[in-house]
């Protein structure tokens, strides 16, 4: 499903990424690890947000070859999101649904889902943190891709949003979905049947 060959990533001269071969199937992975390791780089570099060194391949589409085709493919909710403050939630939901090709409905049954409908009306600069976060997922599940990545999608939410979510990612990689998820809480595999846990050591991806 995933592929990523020879990838190096520095930032100046300090090497955060040297991965040589790496690939993962469809399913729920979690890459856990300690802060710096270079989890949300890793999850930039899968999401074509940065440059890097190296070939990323997602279901046989090259990132740097069909960019385009394979960020249709691919979403990528940041750890700590970052949204113009004078714009609603309405309007930052309009935009990725005109930029995914997608109906309005489905981000209106997300925002219902997450109990977020009575908010989207108000600008994102008076959101608190959870509301803000429960922005992004949604924003993350508009569209139909095939490989979600979620950067620490836990923090700041609630125990019933928490749990809102792990039935959402259970439901849809029922359908066939995968997700790369990472994590500094433990991941109880009573709320997700995680199909691999990873970890960055020295550089490289490495299957626990
Ligand atoms: N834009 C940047 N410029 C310079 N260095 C960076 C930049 N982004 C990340 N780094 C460095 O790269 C390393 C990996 O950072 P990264 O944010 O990928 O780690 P992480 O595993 O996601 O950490 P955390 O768990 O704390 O979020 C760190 O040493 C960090 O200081």
């Amino acid at each position: 499903m995933l592929s990523l060959t020879n990838i190096n990533k520095k930032y100046g001269s300090h090497e955060v990424l040297n991965i040589s071969e790496w690939r993962i199937d469809n399913g729920i992975h979690w890459l856990k690890g300690g802060n710096g390791t270079g989890k949300s780089t890793l999850f930039r570099i899968i999401s074509g947000q940065i440059p890097f060194d190296g070939e990323v391949e997602l279901n046989g589409i090259n990132l740097k070859k069909e960019p385009i085709k394979f960020r249709s493919k691919i979403s990528f909710a940041e750890a700590e999101p970052q949204y113009p403050l004078f714009i609603t939630g309405n309007e930052l939901i309009d935009f990725y649904t005109e930029t995914r090709n997608t109906q309005r409905k489905q981000a209106d049954e997300l925002a219902d889902y997450f109990e977020m409908s009575a908010f989207l009306y108000n600008k994102i600069g008076i959101y608190s943190s959870g509301m803000l976060k429960k922005l992004s997922l949604i924003c993350a599940f508009i569209g139909n891709p095939d490989l979600y990545i979620l950067d620490e999608p836990l923090i700041t939410i609630d125990i019933a949003s928490a749990d809102k979510l792990y039935c959402l990612i259970r439901e849809m990689a029922v359908q066939g979905k995968s997700f790369l998820l990472s994590s500094h809480q433990e991941v109880s595999s009573d709320k997700l049947k995680l199909d691999t846990v990873l970890q960055i050591i020295d550089k490289q991806i490495v299957q626990l």
